[in-house]
């Protein structure tokens, strides 16, 4: 089941002028079980870190000004399905949805960062098929304040993000919200990057039609 929350966090108010371009950004949060998706978004969302996470699947909507630019965002907080193991339990609707992907794993938990693995692989060989450009991706490496139950290495998950071409951050989503913060501020910025590019040469065969209409319509005058 999932479920839209509509949540106004009126953070634009706190930030200066800038652009009126607004730009648009549907989040998918991925992971295994348990490894803080939740928390994540809800850090993000209020800045509070509230320990306890209802465990229904989740879209929720708000929207900030980021360098001075206007962006509106749905974040949906998947739930992972159970005995999933092909594709990275990614649906096919999920990946058509998203234009930005956090994937999560525990620092504490070895299969949560195979399951990354797995994810990264699934949205990469599937957005190269669909959209021909490389879908932002931030992998985190969450729960940081348990270093000394760590299972995964920081240089495993670099070495991952860099193979794989994803941003990468390792967080303590109970401890600070300001790693949280890059985090999302990362993806953002990759997605608008990218919807930059997609718009250039967008906007260059435009000009191209309209050049064309105008020969195009001397040749028959
Ligand atoms: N120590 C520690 N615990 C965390 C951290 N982030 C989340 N947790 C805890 O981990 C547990 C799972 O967090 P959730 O946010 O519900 O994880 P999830 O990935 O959304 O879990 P599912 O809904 O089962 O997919 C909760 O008990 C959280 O309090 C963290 O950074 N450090």
């Amino acid at each position: 089941m999932v479920v839209q929350v509509k949540y106004n966090s009126n953070k634009s108010s706190r930030t200066m002028e800038g652009s009126n371009q607004k730009v648009e950004a549907n989040i998918l949060l991925l992971g295994a079980e348990n490894v803080g998706k939740s928390a994540l978004a809800v850090r993000f969302l209020t800045r509070r870190f509230i320990g306890e996470y209802s465990d229904i699947e989740s879209i929720y909507s708000s929207s900030d000004r980021i360098d001075g630019r206007e962006m509106s965002f749905n974040i949906w907080d998947s739930l992972h399905p159970q005995n999933c193991e092909m594709d990275g339990c990614i649906s096919d609707k999920q990946l058509q949805w998203a234009n930005g992907f956090i994937l999560v794993y525990s620092i504490c938990d070895r299969a949560s960062f195979n399951v990354v693995r797995r994810q990264v692989q699934r949205i990469r060989q599937c957005k190269s098929k669909h959209a021909g450009a490389t879908a932002p991706i931030v992998i985190v490496g969450n729960k940081r304040d348990l270093k000394h139950r760590r299972t995964v290495s920081s240089e495993e998950g670099t070495l991952l993000a860099l193979s794989s071409d994803c941003g990468f951050f390792e967080i303590s989503a109970a401890e600070t919200y300001h790693g949280v913060l890059l985090v999302f501020h990362e993806l953002l910025d990759l997605i608008r990057e990218a919807k930059a590019l997609r718009k250039g040469p967008a906007g260059f065969r435009g000009i191209v039609r309209s050049m064309s209409a105008v020969f195009g319509r001397r040749r028959t005058e």
